[in-house]
């Protein structure tokens, strides 16, 4: 339990979650528990000791000194993922812990070519994935949109045929992935790679995002929106570099995805409260907050709402605009939109007073 006076007020907030990797809600011990039923090999420990047992893994999750560190074991992990039935007990085991955190909403990427480059096919993941979605909406009313990463350290052409085989499946058209997403290594991979994708799933109607502003500068971020045409920015910290693009995605209400304990784990910054929470505020930026890889980062969504609260001391005022921007940045219906907006307005009467 965090130590802030509105942990249950934060708790109970209705919230949405909009950047969570559902590869990146993979446990050491699941990680550990599906190799041996896979029977899939990892690394060897004399090798590479952090996979000696769950507890050193856990330990090495700890140390992570830059995003290609993580993602190096953040593919290895991944590897262990085999059948549907594993992508669906992931998923659901990641909304049964979400739901528990109060969230209501949730859209979470996936990365299908980092399966298909090792023989599991597209259409085994989306079904585990569709199957676990289906379940947390009848237990929980937890609804749920897939988002389709490219991974930006492959190339142009092979984001392209991941993304063919959803459309040739009717998976945008039927509204079993939402949109698509640019993750994987930042630096030296700019979104303008993937622009002839970007621009025809806008042509489309398909959803856009894509990972910026994590470790890249800001113009990473302008080169998302303009030339990716994204709608959204996925992590989005190194905004506060450039004013004037601080105040157009202000203005044009963009929503940004932050995931304050990821950005400490991987070294963005030293510590939550050099996160630019308190600028975005005072600019009207809209941002949500989210978990990333919370398997990998030590935290879910409350533990990053928990963190936030702890180093900027916001008020319920504060947390109500948040989460009514996350709500309006949701790529969910109006109808959905309007629900979650009345559980909030719920939520501020019950905790009004409280700070
Ligand atoms: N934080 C992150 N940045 C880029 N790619 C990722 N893939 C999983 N987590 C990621
Ligand atoms: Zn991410």
């Amino acid at each position: 339990m965090c130590k802030t006076p509105l942990h249950s007020a934060l708790h109970a907030l209705p919230k949405c979650e909009h950047h969570l990797h559902i590869e990146g809600s993979l446990s050491p011990s699941l990680l550990f528990r599906l190799a041996a039923t896979n029977n899939v090999p990892l690394p060897d420990s004399t090798l590479d000791p952090s996979f000696a047992s769950i507890s050193a893994l856990e330990e090495r999750y700890l140390h992570f000194t830059s995003l290609n560190d993580f993602l190096h074991y953040y593919f290895i992990g991944m590897s262990v993922l085999i059948t549907a039935s594993d992508f669906e007990s992931l998923a659901y085991e990641y909304f049964a812990r979400a739901h528990a955190d109060g969230v209501l909403h949730a859209e979470i990427f996936f990365d299908p070519q980092a399966h298909t480059h090792r023989g599991i096919a597209y259409k085994t993941v989306v079904e585990g994935l569709s199957a676990a979605q289906k379940r947390a909406e009848e237990e929980w009313g937890l609804t749920s949109k897939l988002i389709l990463c490219f991974l930006r350290h492959m190339s142009e052409t092979d984001a392209d045929v991941a993304y063919q085989e959803a459309v040739a499946l009717g998976h945008f058209s039927d509204g079993t992935v939402a949109g698509i997403g640019l993750d994987s290594s930042e630096v030296g991979f700019p979104p303008e790679i993937f622009r002839e994708v970007f621009t025809d799933a806008r042509e489309k109607g398909v959803r856009r995002t894509a990972h910026a502003g994590e470790e890249g500068d800001a113009s990473y971020i302008q080169r998302a929106l303009d030339l990716c045409y994204t709608e959204r920015i996925d992590h989005g910290i190194r905004l506060v570099e450039d004013e004037g693009l601080l105040k157009r995605v202000a203005r044009e209400k963009t929503l940004v995805t932050m995931c304050p304990l990821s950005n400490v784990r991987l070294r963005c910054v030293s510590k939550v409260a050099d996160l630019p929470v308190r600028k975005f505020l005072d600019e009207g930026v809209r941002f949500s907050i989210n978990s990333d890889d919370p398997a990998y980062f030590g935290g879910y969504i409350l533990d990053n709402y928990c963190a936030v609260q702890e180093a900027f001391g916001l008020t319920l005022g504060e947390w109500k605009g948040i989460a009514e921007g996350a709500i309006e940045g949701s790529w969910c219906d109006d109808g959905r939109k309007k629900v979650l907006l009345s559980k909030v307005a719920e939520w501020a009467e019950k905790y009004k007073g409280v700070a």
